[in-house]
């Protein structure tokens, strides 16, 4: 279970989030949502350190990660596919997956078990520089980055986002994949609220840096979602 107690978090002196607390079950699908510019990108880099400061307390199954480094909170099983993905356009595609690799544990060098079912495509083009690729391949090829890190909590951020909605559909079951297959938990930042109902357990919206509603997955309701999301 990941938990936030009272968490605050801050861009040197502008403080974002407020007082955030939320428990995230494991191996559930947890979605944060709100609308832009609300906190939600900064909520997952919050919770990956990527912040300037935090306040308040984040707990990996009662593991204190509050102080630690990002290096740290990714070795104790927080993967992270960052908004706008962020691979690395001049490395091949089996560069990127395996920088990830530095953050596990048992120094494992190959690419991660589920990759090949996942993501033929990038087996196939293992040798391609990242940069050639559509924007939906590098979405697999960020999510596949992170799972050679070997995570078990998965944070997403807008993973459909900017991508052709041909490709959109097989992000989304693979994110569900890895939930079912690998008991991933996974924490998705999402503004398609049509696959947050679908996909999650539980839910969050933000409004300016703050927790507005909190609720399990079926009480995700479009009235909710309107009432949230609409300005
Ligand atoms: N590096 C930064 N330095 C200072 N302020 C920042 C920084 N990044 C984001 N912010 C501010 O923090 C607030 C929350 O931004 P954030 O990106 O977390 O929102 P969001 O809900 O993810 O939005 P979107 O849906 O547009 O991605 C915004 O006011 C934004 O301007």
């Amino acid at each position: 279970m990941l938990q936030l107690e009272s968490v605050n978090s801050f861009y040197g002196g502008s403080h974002i989030l407020h007082d955030i607390n939320l428990e995230i079950e494991k191996g559930k699908i947890f979605a944060v949502l709100g609308r832009n510019g609300v906190g939600k990108s900064t909520l997952l880099k919050t919770i990956m350190g990527l912040t300037s400061s935090m306040t308040g307390k984040l707990l990996l199954n009662e593991d204190d990660l509050s102080t630690k480094t990002t290096f740290s909170r990714a070795r104790a099983g927080i993967g992270y596919v960052p908004q706008g993905r962020e691979i690395i356009p001049d490395f091949s595609v089996k560069e990127n997956i395996l920088m990830g690799r530095f953050a596990d544990i048992n120094g494992k060098v190959e690419i991660p078990e589920l990759v090949p079912e996942l993501f033929p495509y990038l087996m196939d083009n293992l040798n391609r520089a990242g940069g050639l690729l559509s924007g939906g391949q590098q979405q697999q090829l960020a999510i596949a980055r992170a799972l050679a890190t070997n995570p078990d909590i998965l944070l997403l951020d807008e993973p459909t986002e900017g991508i052709q909605p041909n490709i959109v559909e097989q992000i989304e079951e693979c994110i569900i994949t890895l939930n079912q297959k690998l008991n991933l938990t996974i924490i998705l930042v999402e503004q398609n609220i049509r696959f947050a109902k679908r996909a999650s357990h539980g839910f969050v919206f933000l409004d300016n840096g703050r927790v507005v509603l909190t609720g399990k997955g079926a009480e995700l309701t479009d009235e909710l979602a309107n009432k949230h999301l609409t300005i």
